[in-house]
């Protein structure tokens, strides 16, 4: 009976101890947390269900001036009509690479709205009204996305950095717990974890991570979270280790990688005609 009651009490207090502990460290995890975005901007996450893939729509509110990052085709009426309902201006429609897996929306886009410029790295060979390098700065109304060449998935390939409100659109490059295959156009794993640790990594942890797809149902992440959590390129991982893990992926490729890269290097557009899903 003895032995029972004090049973009970220790493994009381082996659980209090155990919740102290994981109390403790979700409260030192709070660094990874997201800050608030300001009042002046807008900001949507858009998602298409058979590539997976996420386009963002951000905007100034004052102005009025919006950009879409890494629109698809299939989705162009949709997207098209959402900056209209909100009242918006699309200034740019901007890709972080060209992609392999689906025909980007950016040449139907520019057939249905006056005005809008394209833009895509120089660095990618693509056509484009635009070619930014690293450094470059896109401004709409207020704010403002950076430029960094973060080479790896392609040699193109750059990450959009908007510093006011803490935001990294990565492309393929860093996805959430995972990242960009670099197994075709110019995949290059030492390249990637660079990109990475330098570009990425770099940011302050609470930076919000917006990836170009996302396999898991998962809408986005934070530097720190990835800093801690991804499995191939999180801070205990090694340049050679990431590299053995890219060459074992043994994915298949991309269904519609024959049509979506050349379509893509034209910006989705063929003699002014947008490409055909
Ligand atoms: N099954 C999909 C293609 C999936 C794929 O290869 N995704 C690319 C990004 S699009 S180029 C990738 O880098 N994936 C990394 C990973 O770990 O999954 C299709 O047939 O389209
Ligand atoms: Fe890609």
């Amino acid at each position: 009976m003895i032995g029972g009651t004090l049973k009970k009490v220790q493994w009381t207090i082996t659980f209090a101890l155990a919740h102290c502990v994981s109390s403790a460290r979700n409260y030192s995890s709070v660094h990874i947390l997201e800050n608030a975005f300001s009042n002046g901007f807008l900001f949507r996450q858009l998602f298409d269900s058979i590539s997976y893939t996420h386009t963002y729509i951000l905007a100034d509110k004052l102005s009025k001036e919006c950009v879409i990052i890494d629109p698809v085709l299939e989705q162009a009426d949709r997207d098209v009509t959402l900056i209209n309902q909100l009242g918006l201006t699309l200034k740019y429609v901007i890709n972080t690479h060209v992609h392999a897996d689906h025909i980007t929306g950016t040449g139907k886009i520019k057939t249905m709205v006056n005005n809008v410029q394209s833009i895509i790295s120089k660095e990618s060979g693509a056509q484009a009204d635009i070619h930014v390098t690293h450094g470059d700065t896109i401004d709409f109304g207020d704010q403002q996305l950076e430029v960094r060449a973060t080479p790896g998935h392609t040699d193109g390939c750059v990450t959009y950095v908007n510093q006011g409100e803490g935001m990294a659109f990565t492309g393929d490059t860093l996805l959430i717990r995972g990242c960009g295959r670099t197994d075709f156009q110019q995949g290059d794993s030492h390249k990637l974890f660079q990109s990475v640790r330098k570009e990425i990594f770099s940011l302050p942890d609470h930076f919000r991570v917006y990836p170009a797809h996302d396999y898991h149902g998962f809408s986005h992440s934070t530097v720190g979270e990835e800093k801690l959590y991804n499995p191939r390129l999180g801070e205990q991982i090694s340049e050679e280790k990431f590299v053995e893990i890219m060459n074992n992926l043994k994915l298949s490729l991309p269904k519609k990688i024959d049509v979506a890269v050349p379509a893509n290097m034209k910006c989705g557009l063929q003699d002014g005609v947008p490409i055909e899903p």
